[in-house]
């Protein structure tokens, strides 16, 4: 039977909700039969070898020839199938599952000592958040919160502890073009940096290595942070035409010091001008907690974090709440307010050609 046009959009609507990112070769292959069966044959002008996601597409869209309509309808329907049926089957039974632990791609999570620890585990990529990790460590934070544990920390497998955002993220562009695909981002990071304001349990992060662009900026949302004086900390906004998130906006400049003292220029110097601190100036700025001789760092902090393990939970998520909650709703204006301006800024010839020359190897940090 052929499939009809109900069909057709049902499956569009799986594919938004499918649990594993497909890959990208996947995604041109539904992207080219959703414009077949939507359009017909290639009608587009083909982009310059530069432009190579657009290339990429158009290339993927042009193979199809001159596929009917209707066979191209019944292949896409009959593709996002094949993904739904995947997806469950490898959702089913893991490892651990029958101790109520989730399984993540991009993370190790773990829970022991009254800890449970977050660990970004990308280290060939240096810890690059994808868009699935980002789903991840939402989810890994939520159950944290419920979880018995007393102390939530995040660290990074490797050398690094993270390198910020993907910027391969950027070319997974959804039928709605990248207008859609800037405005699903502006409403994940949102929602990403939201799950930070509200964790409600002492929250620490154990700094490894380098941290880059989002893992920097987030941490003024944590607790406690411990780095290796191996670590730096970068945000290259401006690098990357992009502008600030993580609210650190509003939480650089206060944890900095006060407006027009000297000690704020540090954060503006970060934030704007994109100046990469090491362990010692952020712990002199106040971002970071304590600097420990990365060949004592895991020993000396989980020692030190075990120990706070152990103190009275309910006293440590009611102190918690008494030192943020006044401060909450003005942090989650400060991200709705971030990521809009962010959702322009993906759209800017800075940001486009900046992400192209990093992902064309033509620039890095
Ligand atoms: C949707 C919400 C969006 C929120 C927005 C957040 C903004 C930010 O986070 S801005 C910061 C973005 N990050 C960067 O610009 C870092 C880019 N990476 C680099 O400049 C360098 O990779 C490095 C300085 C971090 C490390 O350099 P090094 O020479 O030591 O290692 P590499 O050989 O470059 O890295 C290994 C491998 O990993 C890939 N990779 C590293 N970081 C990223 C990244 N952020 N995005 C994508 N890919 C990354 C790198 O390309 C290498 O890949 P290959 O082995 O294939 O060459």
């Amino acid at each position: 039977m052929r499939a009809s046009q109900e069909d057709f959009e049902s499956a569009m609507n799986q594919v938004k909700l499918l649990k594993k990112d497909p890959g990208n070769e996947v995604k041109l292959r539904l992207y080219a039969l959703y414009k077949q069966a939507t359009e017909g044959p290639c009608n587009m002008p083909k982009p310059g070898v530069f432009d190579f996601i657009n290339k990429a597409k158009w290339d993927a869209w042009n193979a199809l020839g001159s596929l009917p309509k209707e066979t191209a309808r019944q292949n896409y329907v009959d593709l996002v199938s094949s993904l739904t049926s995947s997806s469950e089957s490898s959702t089913q039974v893991k490892p651990g599952a029958d101790r109520g632990q989730q399984e993540y791609e991009n993370l190790v999570v773990t829970s022991e000592d009254g800890i449970t620890k977050i660990m970004f585990n990308r280290p060939t990529r240096k810890n690059a958040i994808s868009t699935q990790m980002y789903q991840e460590i939402m989810l890994a934070l939520k159950a944290a919160s419920k979880d018995d544990s007393t102390i939530t920390v995040v660290t990074g497998n490797g050398d690094y502890y993270c390198s910020g955002n993907d910027l391969a993220n950027f070319t997974d562009i959804p039928p709605g073009g990248v207008e859609e695909k800037a405005k699903q981002s502006a409403i994940m990071l949102r929602d990403f940096v939201g799950t930070f304001i509200d964790f409600p349990k002492p929250l620490v992060a154990v700094v490894n290595g380098p941290a880059v662009g989002i893992s920097v900026t987030i941490l003024g949302l944590f607790d406690a942070v411990y780095a290796s004086d191996r670590a730096t900390f970068h945000t290259p906004f401006s690098h990357l035409g992009l502008s600030p998130e993580g609210c650190a906006s509003y939480t650089f400049p206060k944890i900095m010091g006060p407006a027009k003292s000297c000690f704020s220029f540090q954060a503006t110097e970060m934030l704007i001008f994109g100046k990469k601190l090491t362990a010692g100036e952020a712990c002199a700025q106040g971002l970071v907690t304590e600097v420990f001789p990365d060949s004592t760092f895991q020993k000396e902090v989980w020692t030190r974090l075990k120990a706070y393990s152990k103190l009275p939970p309910n006293s440590m998520r009611i102190s918690k709440q008494v030192i943020r909650n006044m401060e909450k709703e003005k942090l989650h204006a400060v991200n709705a307010e971030e990521s809009s301006v962010l959702q322009e800024r993906w759209l800017s010839d800075e940001c486009i050609n900046a992400t192209m020359n990093f992902l064309s190897k033509k620039a890095k940090l």
